[in-house]
Formats: structure tokens, sequence, C-alpha cells
């Protein structure tokens, strides 16, 4: 079922038209369902079912607190990177004892933190930061629960920027060497081994990487075990990708029954951190046509959003779909959507064919996941406003930001 309907010529938020959204709270705005994001969350939940574990959503895929808190409500755990991840969890009610905290590069300060709120995990990514953890809780007296980030080196056939299992990637702690890290671990007085944790890449359509990581990781907790080391529950990350276009990914339901089926006979918890796939579909960009561009070579179509609302397409030449808000029976042609953004990279579309004018609204659809996290204020253009749809009514969860917080903090020299 499509959260974002047509309805003769208008295109809908659930039952709300966009265009009503756009009349009320301008353009370039992110729109998302309160129902898509409910029901993302609860296939998760469900195909976990009895299984003891956590549904930890990937904060940076989508960090309102307007999602945060209804996830939250529905009793979704969190997955950080960051102090400031930390604090959008905690402002939104999220529980510290559901909150994974994983990062190549947390601080000290962002460490203190955690441990003082009481998270459920540290997924250590290096051995420099297993040592800095150890000693800020016996400083704090207490002892850190810590769960091994381990870079299992499996291929998640994905895009190069997003795929982070590698042994070549920066990110986790060699499977290989992980054995030696989880003894000196046991050695440090001041942490309480709980768990392991892989995440190999993003937008990931084929089962096959998750179960060659998630097989290595059992190899490994068999090897562990063999050394008096038992861990309580497994990590296998985030990762599912989603339709953008025409792919194919698994459903949630049968990836977890697969997991779950590997996980049987063994008495360990399964903890997931899913971003995209909760909330990539849940969202919306809405814009408007500034002008049309008709060029001997080519037909821009400059609209007001642009690579600093959405970089996606810039940065992994993503393709998003583009819909009219208002379908029309002019003729179509084929535009490149542009933004006003000083950079031939500002693009959010190649090559639509679409019936436009200017003043019309677009939406680029599965725009709720890395749209407005990865945002910026490049060419001091002010982030889009952020409203949430449920049913006919709109809320909205982030304001546009105003010329003043373009230069909030900033100061001329005395
Ligand atoms: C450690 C970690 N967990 C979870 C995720 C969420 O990934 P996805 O949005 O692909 O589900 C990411 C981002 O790729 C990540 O880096
Ligand atoms: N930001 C990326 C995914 C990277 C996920 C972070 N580990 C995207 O938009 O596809």
């Amino acid at each position: 079922m499509s959260y974002f309907p047509r309805q003769q010529a208008h295109l809908y938020a659930e039952a709300l038209p966009l265009a009503d959204i756009a009349r009320q709270f301008g353009t370039p705005t992110y729109v998302y369902s309160r129902a898509a994001l409910t029901d993302a969350y609860n296939q998760y939940a469900t195909a976990l079912g009895d299984h003891d574990g956590l549904v930890c959503f990937a904060v940076k895929a989508n960090s309102n607190l307007g999602v945060l808190g209804l996830l939250a409500d529905l009793g979704a755990g969190f997955d950080i990177v960051s102090e400031g991840e930390l604090e959008r969890v905690l402002l939104a009610g999220g529980k510290p004892e559901r909150i994974v905290f994983s990062g190549v590069g947390k601080t000290a300060t962002a460490i203190r933190k955690a441990l003082e709120v009481g998270v459920h995990c540290f997924n250590v990514e290096s051995e420099a930061e297993l040592e800095l953890l150890a000693d800020i809780a016996k400083q704090l007296d207490t002892k850190a629960p810590i769960s091994l980030r381990v870079n299992p080196d499996v291929d998640a056939q994905t895009h190069p920027y997003i795929s982070t299992g590698l042994k070549e990637n920066k990110f986790g702690i060699d499977i290989q060497r992980a054995p030696q890290v989880y003894k000196r671990a046991a050695a440090l007085g001041s942490l309480n081994i709980v768990g392991v944790d892989c995440h190999i890449g993003s937008q990931l359509t084929q089962l096959t990487p998750f179960i060659d990581a998630l097989d290595r990781l059992l190899a490994l907790i068999d090897t562990l075990k063999a050394d008096g080391i038992v861990l309580k529950h497994i990590d296998i990350g985030g990762g599912l990708g989603v339709t953008y276009r025409d792919e194919t990914p698994p459903p949630i339901g049968s990836l977890i029954a697969q997991v779950k089926e590997k996980l049987q006979g063994r008495n360990l918890a399964l903890v997931m951190e899913p971003g995209r796939s909760i909330c990539a579909n849940a969202g919306v960009l809405l814009a408007e046509v500034l002008f049309l561009k008709p060029t001997e070579h080519k037909n821009f179509a400059i609209i007001d959003a642009a690579m600093n609302d959405n970089i996606r397409p810039a940065l992994y030449q993503a393709w998003q779909d583009v819909q009219p808000v208002e379908l029309k029976t002019t003729e179509a042609k084929t535009w490149d959507l542009v933004g006003p953004v000083c950079e031939t990279g500002d693009f959010l579309a190649k090559d639509r064919t679409l019936a436009l004018a200017a003043g019309d609204l677009i939406a680029v659809m599965s725009t709720g996941a890395y749209g407005f996290t990865m945002s910026s204020n490049y060419n001091s253009r002010t982030r889009a406003a952020e409203v949430i749809v449920d049913g006919n009514r709109a809320y909205l969860v982030r304001e546009r930001e105003t010329l003043a917080d373009l230069t909030r903090g900033e100061s001329l020299l005395p």
C-alpha cells in the first residue's frame, strides 16, 4: 500500500493533499507519514516476536525529534553514533537501556555521558577505544557493557561509499583479531562483555551478505565460548535496502526469520540497527519549480530544493523518483531537475519525463532516510521544514530555518 497515494490528479500524504501542506508550510519541506514509519517499525518488532532482543533505529537515517518520539512510543531502541544523537534520543523519550552506541570516533565526553545515563552497550570499534572506555568506566567506578563491532570482511554488494564490512573499510575490528581483543576486554576489570556486532553496509538488496556475515560472527562466538567468554547478544547491524526504483530487497520479515533460524538452539538475544528500511519510503521532499530553462542540449527545471537539502544524488548518484503533485495533461518533456546551488553536481534527478511549468509542486519520493539528516547550509541556504502527517492532519516537527538561524553564533572581528 502507498502512504503517498494519488487520488485523481492529486498526490497525497496519507489523507492530506501535498498541495495543502505546501500552502501551509511552504517549500522545500520534508513530509513524513506516521503510518509508514509505524508500519515499518512494526514489521521488525513482529518479526522479532518473542525472541529476546532489540530493534534499535539508526538515528543517523532520520533524527527528527518527532520521528524519534513516535518510534520510542512504539517501543523502539536506538543506535547512536554521537553525543548529539544521544541527546536527541533522550529528548524524544527513548530509554537509555535500549540504546546501543556505535561509531569509530566516540569522544571521552560522549562516552562519559552514555555511561552515566546507562546505555545498553557500546559497540567498540577499535582497541584504542576499548582502552579509553575502560579508563573512563574505572574513573566512574562502574562497568561498561561492551560488544565488539567486528569487521567480517564480507562484500555487501552495494555502492562502495556505503559498504562498511570489507577489511579495507575503517569500521570495526578485524574479525581475525577479535578473539585477542575480547581477551584483553575480559582482563580489564571495568568492562562487562555482553555481545558482538557487525554492520556491513547500507542499501543491501541480497540476503547472502547478511547470512555470510552472520555465519562468521557465529563462528567467532563459538571460538570465544571455548575460551570461556560467553556472549548474551548478537547485533546484526542495519543495512536492509529499500525499493527506490526496481530493487527487490528481501522483505523485513524474511530476513529476520532466516536470522532467527540460524540462532536456534543458541541462547542469544538479537539486536538490529535498521535505519533506511524504517524511514526511506516514509518520506518525500516537497519542492516547487522556480524556472524552466530549456536549452539546445538539455531541459533544466530549476527547483527550490537543492543538493544541500538532499545530497544523495550528488554523493552516490542515487536515483529517487519524482512525482508531480498535480498530474497535468499538458505535453511532457524530458527534464533535469536541478537546484539553485552553484555546483554542477547540484541535481535531484536527471532525464525525467514530466509535464512541468514554473510554480508547479513536485515530490522527490523515498527521501525519508538520509535526506534531512545529511542536509547543510551550503550557499547559505536555510534548511527545510519537516512535517509529520497523521491521517488528514499535519504536524510541523521542525520549523524552516530563518536567516537569523544562519548566522547564529557568528560574529565580526572586534
Ligand atoms: C553502525 C550502523 N548501524 C546501522 C546503520 C543503519 O543502516 P541502514 O540505514 O542501512 O539500515 C548504519 C548506517 O549504515 C551504521 O553505520
Ligand atoms: N547516507 C547513506 C548511507 C550511509 C549509512 C551510514 N552508515 C545513504 O544515504 O545512502
